[in-house]
């Protein structure tokens, strides 16, 4: 096992270019199984979680190559319809391939995914939606089993928009007979990412972006050739890092478009944040403004900026009010962000932090994958060193980020565990 281990206080300089984006690889990789032929993905991040998407494509029969941010599946022959416990634990998007194997093949066995380090995360809106649209669902040792001779549009509206559920319902819904109208839809931009490639691989997805998706089934779909579009988690991480170690970072490659709430909240810390055709410049401030924060589904704030700005705040100078509305369970990086003396009190979903005028480096553990960002974040404003450890966590979801910010002038490195 290893750990990361860095030397805070250096001010992070530079051009740094942001991956392609997990959350919406994801679903593109899994829309690969709606038809036989085929796909290429580009700009593809390399991540554990790709790694393990890949592995389930294969367990169902695809064949997949994944070289130099490609990956080349061939879904001719889908042969295999269980997504097994195994896999889908270690990653719960893995559900994802439950609409489009019951739209193509009539049905899928999958494991139902469990609850995770920020909440329980269930699917039970994925499962209404699929049965609405004709499936028989039924729940068999911890399995989903879903069967459709052939899935019937239907109106379908979540009581709380789901990014996951839109996703696998819309691509159950490419195939459908009928019209299907998804209402209180997500509206996440790796919503609008899945769609674009799903039109173009003859699909009729319309509204994907707001509230209401309507899709008209079609007979048959054609393989994709697609660019994941940019990651703005990890474009949001870099703007963090900029600004809380008083930075001057130019992300060469990245979208405002998706990054509204993240660039108003930067901008409200007091951080310089310059849009130009080169892409996002953040300078940090010499005092960080303390701000209030509440998670939304988008175009509200990213729950997945949560932890990152925490780190931030803890340098502000004053006390902000962090409130986590989305997932029930997401302050897991509190009582690590303690460990290097911040000052931080948990109330229900509100986390209140008061800013402290410098952090002091140890050792801490990461919970999850965001949690672990922040701790990276934390360790390089803190003073002396801050070791990271549990980091597979962070292989989740970040492509080379010691690498990336070495780049940028921090001293970071990972070294064995027992180092
Ligand atoms: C791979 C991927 O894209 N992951 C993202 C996706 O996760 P994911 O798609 O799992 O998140 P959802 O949007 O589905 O979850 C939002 C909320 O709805 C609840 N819910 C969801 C489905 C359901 O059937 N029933 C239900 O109650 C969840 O528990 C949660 O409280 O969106 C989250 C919210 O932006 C992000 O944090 C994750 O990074
Ligand atoms: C929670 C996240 O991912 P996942 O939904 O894959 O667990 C995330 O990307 O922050």
């Amino acid at each position: 096992m290893k750990k990361i281990v860095i030397h805070g206080g250096r001010r992070l300089q530079g051009t740094v270019e942001v991956s392609g984006a997990k959350n919406a690889a994801l679903p593109l990789l899994c829309a690969t199984l709606l038809c036989p032929g085929e796909h290429r993905l580009g700009n593809v991040p390399d991540l554990r979680d790709i790694q393990t998407v890949v592995k389930l494509l294969e367990t169902l029969g695809a064949t997949a190559v994944f070289e130099n941010g490609q990956v080349r599946v061939n879904a001719d022959r889908v042969v295999n319809v269980e997504a097994p416990y195994d896999l889908v634990k270690t990653m719960r998007a893995s559900v994802l391939v439950l609409g489009p194997l019951v739209a193509r093949l009539g049905q899928a066995r999958v494991s139902l995914p469990g609850g995770c380090a920020i909440g329980a995360r269930p699917i039970d809106l994925h499962l209404k939606g699929l049965e609405a649209m004709g499936a028989e669902i039924t729940l068999d040792h911890g399995y989903v089993e879903a069967r459709a001779e052939k899935l019937r549009g239907a109106t379908i509206y979540f009581d709380t928009p789901t990014v996951g559920g839109t996703e696998n319902l819309m691509m159950a819904a490419a195939l459908a007979e009928g019209t299907t109208v998804l209402e209180n839809a997500a509206c996440e931009p790796e919503i609008v990412d899945l769609a674009n490639a799903l039109n173009a691989m003859g699909a009729c997805v319309r509204g994907a972006g707001s509230d209401t998706v309507t899709i008209e089934g079609v007979d048959s779909l054609q393989p994709m050739d697609h660019q994941v579009m940019m990651d703005r988690i990890e474009a949001g991480t870099f703007m963090v890092a900029a600004a809380m170690t008083r930075g001057d970072v130019l992300l060469s490659n990245a979208d405002a478009d998706c990054l509204e709430a993240v660039i108003s909240k930067l901008r409200e810390a007091g951080a310089e944040v310059i849009l130009g055709d080169d892409g996002i410049r953040v300078r940090g401030p010499e005092e960080i403004q303390p701000l209030q924060i509440k998670t939304r589904p988008h175009p509200g704030f990213p729950t997945d900026m949560q932890a990152q700005f925490m780190a931030m705040l803890t340098l502000a100078k004053g006390t902000s009010v962090i409130a986590e509305n989305v997932f029930e369970n997401r302050f897991m990086h509190v009582c690590e962000l303690q460990r290097l003396g911040s000052k931080i009190r948990i109330d229900g979903k509100q986390a209140m932090v008061e800013g402290v005028e410098q952090l002091l480096g140890a050792p801490v553990m990461a919970t999850d994958l965001r949690a672990s960002a922040s701790l990276v974040l934390a360790g390089l404003a803190a003073d002396n060193t801050t070791e990271v450890s549990r980091i597979y966590h962070l292989d989740r979801g970040y492509e080379r980020l010691e690498e990336k910010l070495l780049a940028l002038g921090a001293d970071i490195r990972r070294v064995a565990e027992d180092a």
